[in-house]
């Protein structure tokens, strides 16, 4: 495909969107109808589509609206390229620009359009972050970089880099964390590399690691991984200790790989339904990786930054009060209760934990730790709470 060609292809994804179609599904069904393009074109025409979504408001500000056309317009001028170079280029190329679409368009005015952010949302945003509110929107208009967690129990992390470079893989270490790795090359190698089908490596942020690092894990110690999803933390809480983990989740189908993933990391996970949980206690200490906003991982699913309301927030924060509060009564006297979102928003971090403890006499926050987005990483928040 050419260039252009590829912009017309993201223009009706992205239309496809803007109709209520998922962008995953959106990408799937222009995938299966256009079997002409090769990998290198759905992976180009795959990074329009995201970057369009990072930059959705800014792009319609300059493109003159908020259609496929005027997205990848808006695209074109944020990048000072040519629009006549790529609309009316011939062959599958978009149709030649419009006189209204020449002439519309305007440089994004207010900080929540040049930083690609809700109006709702952008005043939270402030109050959160204050002054870095403006550098957090910003990072999280760009593409995020890909992590990887060295199982520990498997190899070291000189180990594995060898063994990714031998596929082509490059990485270099990760500062947030002794486990991680950032791909510089290579990423969509990464499926086929054997480092990675034998569990010597895992695909995880590096904030995500860096949480479960400070987590005071000892061997034998019981732990209860609450809100356990795919099972990333258990993986790499099984590889950091010998402890004894539990995982729980309110969607027991989310867990569905869990039980694979940890055989191929060679590690030994319960899963537990709800019910089970009083039976299956008292832990040591319980992590509770509540389900948020995921503002702080907004770069990887852009969606989510324009499907958010208040209303979901509102919901999201009770959802977390409540888990803390049923965690809570999971946990030995005097053990260690683990708070972590990938939200960059006070009111789904220091505002839930300040509600468990207000709710909670006698219990206390004994260290608190935000990863900002706009330091490399998914944005990030952990706090320990005993009581
Ligand atoms: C942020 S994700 C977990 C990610 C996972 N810990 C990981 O590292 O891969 C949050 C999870 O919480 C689960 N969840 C939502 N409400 C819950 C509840 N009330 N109790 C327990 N889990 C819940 C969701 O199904 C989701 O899988």
């Amino acid at each position: 495909m050419t260039p252009a060609a590829r912009v017309q292809a993201a223009i009706e994804i992205l239309d496809g969107i803007g109709a209520g179609r998922a962008a995953e599904q959106a990408l799937t069904g222009w995938a299966r109808r256009s079997r002409f393009a090769g990998s290198g074109d759905r992976a180009a025409v795959r990074d329009h589509v995201f970057d369009a979504l990072r930059r959705r408001r800014s792009y319609a500000a300059l493109g003159g609206g908020s259609g496929g056309r005027a997205l990848m317009l808006g695209a074109i001028r944020a990048a000072g390229g040519d629009p006549d170079a790529v609309f009316g280029a011939g062959g599958h190329a978009p149709a030649a620009l419009s006189d209204a679409e020449r002439a519309g368009g305007r440089d994004p005015r207010t900080p929540q359009e040049r930083c690609d952010m809700p109006d709702w949302l952008w005043p939270r945003l402030v109050a959160s972050l204050g002054g870095e509110a403006d550098a957090a929107g910003r990072a999280l208009q760009n593409r995020a970089p890909v992590h990887l967690r060295v199982n520990l129990a498997r190899c070291d992390r000189d180990a594995a880099r060898h063994a990714l470079a031998d596929d082509g893989i490059a990485t270099r270490p990760h500062p947030a964390s002794p486990t991680a790795l950032e791909v510089t090359d290579g990423a969509r190698r990464l499926r086929n590399a054997r480092a990675y089908l034998d569990g010597r490596v895992e695909l995880q942020d590096a904030a995500s690691q860096a949480v479960v690092d400070l987590l005071p894990l000892k061997p034998g110690m019981r732990v209860l991984d609450y809100c356990a999803g795919g099972g990333g933390k258990a993986l790499a809480m099984a590889a950091r200790a010998a402890v004894e983990i539990v995982a729980h989740d309110a969607s027991p189908d989310r867990m569905r790989d869990l039980p694979a993933r940890a055989d191929r990391a060679g590690a030994q996970i319960t899963l537990a339904a709800t019910q089970d949980l009083a039976g299956l206690g008292p832990f040591d200490l319980v992590l509770c990786d509540a389900p948020c906003s995921g503002s702080g991982s907004w770069r990887r699913s852009p969606e989510g930054k324009w499907a958010l309301t208040e209303a979901r927030l509102a919901e999201l924060t009770g959802i977390q009060r409540d888990i803390l509060h049923r965690a809570s009564a999971c946990l030995v006297p005097g053990g260690l209760l683990a708070y972590a979102t990938c939200s960059i928003l006070d009111d789904e971090n220091a505002q839930s934990v300040a509600h468990f403890l207000r709710a909670h006499p006698g219990w206390r926050q004994v260290a608190s730790r935000s990863w900002p987005v706009q330091h490399g990483t998914d944005g990030f928040f952990s706090s320990h709470l005993t009581g």
